[in-house]
Parts: C-alpha cells; sequence; structure tokens
C-alpha cells in the first residue's frame, strides 16, 4: 500500500522578540518635561538610528534607557528582563553598552592603559582585536587620552566597551565632528559588528551616515517619535528625512 503524500504542516514562526523594548518613556529634568511617551525597539542584531534636530530628546532616551537619567517612567526591557530600576552599572551587566557623545575614555591614562582597564568577558574584544580593526591605537599606546584626535577618541571610546561582550551597543553620534575618512572607517566596523550579530542603537544628525548603516529609523521631534522609516523606504522618503532634520 502507498501512503499518500502528507505535506508537513507549516512551521510555526514565532514573532521577533525583540531585543530592548522601551515602553512609555517619559523624562524630565526638573520640572521640565522632555520625553513623551516614547516606544521604540530594537531587534537581535539590528541596526537601528534615532535621528532628529538639536534638543529633540535622543540623548536622553539613550540615557533613561542606560539608567544614567533616573527621573523617568515607563519600561525599559532587555533580553526579556525589565532593566527600568536597575542601577546603570547592572544594565551594562546584562549587556548593554552605552558610548556617550563625550567619548568616555580616561584623559590622564595612555591608550592602552585604557585598552587594558575594562575587564573583558568570553566573546569581548582583545587589545589585539581592537588594535586590529583601529591600527592608530596601537601608534598611539603611549600617548594619554587627553593628546588624542577627536576621532582616535572615538575609537578608543568604541573598543573599550567592546571588550564587555555586549548585545546592544548604544552610540551617541559617533561621526560628530570627525573627518569622512574616520566616519567611513568607523562605520565599516559597525558592519561588521553587525556581522557578528551585535545590534546597535545609533543617535546621528548625519543622516548620510545613519541611512547606510541602519535598518530602520525613529524620527525625534520635541520629545516624541512622530515617524519610523525602514531602511527600503529611505530612498522614496528622503525628502522627509532631510525635513526633519533641517533647521
Ligand atoms: N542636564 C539637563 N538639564 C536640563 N535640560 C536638559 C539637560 N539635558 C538636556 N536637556 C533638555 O532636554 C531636551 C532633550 O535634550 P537631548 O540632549 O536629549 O536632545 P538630543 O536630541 O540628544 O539633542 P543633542 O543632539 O543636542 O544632544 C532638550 O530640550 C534639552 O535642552
Amino acid at each position: 500500500m502507498t501512503v499518500p503524500h502528507v505535506a508537513p504542516a507549516p512551521a510555526v514562526i514565532p514573532a521577533q522578540t525583540p531585543l530592548l523594548s522601551v515602553r512609555d518613556l517619559n523624562a524630565y529634568y526638573g520640572q521640565s518635561h522632555v520625553l513623551h511617551g516614547i516606544n521604540l525597539h530594537v531587534n537581535p542584531g539590528e541596526v537601528v538610528s534615532l535621528i532628529g534636530r538639536n534638543g529633540a530628546g535622543k540623548t536622553t532616551t539613550l540615557k533613561s534607557i542606560m539608567g544614567v537619567h533616573r527621573q523617568r517612567t515607563g519600561t525599559v526591557t532587555f533580553a526579556g528582563q525589565d532593566v527600568t530600576r536597575l542601577p546603570s552599572n547592572r544594565v551594562a551587566a546584562r549587556g548593554l553598552a552605552w558610548v556617550p557623545e563625550e567619548r568616555a575614555i580616561l584623559s590622564s591614562l595612555t591608550v592602552r592603559e585604557n585598552l587594558e582597564l575594562p575587564p573583558t568577558r568570553p566573546g569581548g574584544w582583545t587589545s589585539e582585536r581592537a588594535y586590529e580593526a583601529f591600527p592608530v591605537l596601537r601608534e598611539r599606546g603611549h600617548h594619554p587620552g587627553s593628546k588624542l584626535s577627536g576621532g582616535e577618541q572615538q575609537m578608543l571610546a568604541i573598543v573599550r566597551v567592546l571588550r564587555s561582550a555586549p548585545k546592544l551597543l548604544l552610540l551617541d553620534e559617533p561621526s560628530e565632528g570627525l573627518a569622512p575618512v574616520i566616519v567611513q572607517h568607523i562605520g565599516r566596523i559597525i558592519d561588521d559588528l553587525r556581522r557578528e550579530g551585535l545590534a546597535v542603537l545609533l543617535v546621528e544628525q548625519n543622516l548620510k551616515f545613519a541611512t547606510r548603516l541602519a535598518d530602520r529609523h525613529y524620527v525625534f521631534v520635541d520629545g516624541e517619535i512622530v515617524d519610523e522609516v525602514r531602511r527600503e523606504d529611505v530612498d522614496t522618503r528622503h525628502a522627509d528625512l532631510l525635513r526633519y532634520l533641517s533647521v
């Protein structure tokens, strides 16, 4: 007897669980209410940008996610766990790494000391990997952080946090004030990191840089997200994006 061929039941594809989820985030500086109900998410391995004019609330959003800015309400969920109430060092220990706009490096220590100070975790970047990615850091190994160019400081700030093998990297205006060739180099490193599965949440005013890298863009205006643009729609929405950023 021949057994009739029965097509296998279609696999149930579960909806992707975001790596980071921010729900109804409101933030304040004293009496000033600066974020108004921010909702956003980042999927595993995704590069997402926050774009908008100066003062729109992008940096405050990153600080609120990290738990550095505490005057806020709402929920931050990371890797399935509510991290809203955790102090920032414990948020970081869960796998979130933040490179602030002011590039937190230790200016009195040398490049090598800056690199070697943060403990490495399994899978985190070694100094050797950092030097391979940014050879100039090897050349500047004995220079104090204060003597580095803006681009070198940005490179150092990024590789320092990669020692902890984060799952999500928060970058605040990594291209700001840097020469185009350095911006391109940093862009290539972010591409490499994405290929290895690292998710990135990027604050940018440089639209060219942001649209080259990011899979999705959230547009901030006056403390609210007013639009979301996917990579495949960037060309048709380009004029809108420029308008959002123009002053
Ligand atoms: N320490 C602070 N005290 C009071 N108000 C602040 C403080 N930091 C930011 N703000 C205000 O909060 C609002 C959001 O600022 P935020 O820095 O988050 O914006 P942004 O989009 O990141 O802009 P930028 O690119 O200029 O950093 C702005 O109105 C800003 O003036």
